[in-house]
C-alpha cells in the first residue's frame, strides 16, 4: 500500500509505536518507536500525521504536543459504520479497535473477495469480511 509524501502514520499499539513515512524524496521509511520524543528525528518533511490507537490517551497526548509543537497537523483516527466498501460489524462502531477497522481496510483495497485478516501483536486479533465488504466479525486472544 503506497503512503502519500509528506505524510506520516501512525500506529500506537499496547507495545510499542510503528510509524510509515514517505519523505520527499519518495523513499518509504517504516520503523518501531517507543516514546513521542524518538518522532522528533523524523519530522522535517512531515505536514500531517494520521494517528491509529486503542486507548493509549497519554501516549497519545504526548504525540500530539510533538506535533503541534513542530506546526503538524493530526488527525486521531477512528472505526467507521462502512468506508470504502467495507461494512463494520459492530452496532457500536467505537467498540471496534481501529486497528482491527485499518488492517480490514488495507486488505480489501488489495483483494476484494472473501478474507480473514490476522494481526499478531500483543493480542491476536482475527477479522472475516465477505466479497460484498461485510465485515462478519472476528475474535481478540492473547499472545504469549
Ligand atoms: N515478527 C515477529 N515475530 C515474533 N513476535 C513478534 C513479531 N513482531 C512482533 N512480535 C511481538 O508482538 C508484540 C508486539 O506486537 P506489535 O503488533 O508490534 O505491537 P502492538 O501490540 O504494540 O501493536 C511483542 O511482544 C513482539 O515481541
Ligand atoms: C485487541 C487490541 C488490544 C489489539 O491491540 P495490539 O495487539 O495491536 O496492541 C485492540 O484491537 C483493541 O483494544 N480492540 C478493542 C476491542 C475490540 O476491537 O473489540
Amino acid at each position: 500500500m503506497s503512503v502519500p509524501n509528506n505524510i506520516l502514520l501512525l500506529d500506537v499499539g499496547n507495545t510499542c509505536i510503528k510509524y510509515a513515512l514517505v519523505d520527499s524524496t519518495g523513499k518509504k521509511h517504516f520503523g518501531v518507536i517507543q516514546k513521542a520524543d524518538d518522532l522528533l528525528a523524523m519530522l522535517a518533511t512531515v505536514k500531517t500525521c494520521y494517528i491509529s490507537a486503542v486507548g493509549q490517551k497519554i501516549k497519545v497526548k504526548e504525540i500530539q504536543t510533538v506535533l503541534t509543537d513542530n506546526n503538524i497537523e493530526s488527525y486521531h483516527i477512528a472505526s467507521q459504520a462502512a468506508f470504502a466498501g467495507l461494512t463494520c460489524a459492530y452496532q457500536k462502531i467505537n467498540k471496534l479497535g481501529v486497528d482491527r477497522w485499518l488492517a480490514m481496510l488495507a486488505c480489501r483495497k488489495q483483494y476484494a473477495g472473501n478474507f480473514a485478516v490476522l494481526d499478531f501483536g500483543t493480542a491476536m486479533t482475527c477479522d472475516v469480511v465477505n466479497a460484498t465488504g461485510q465485515h462478519l466479525g472476528g475474535w481478540i486472544a492473547p499472545m504469549f
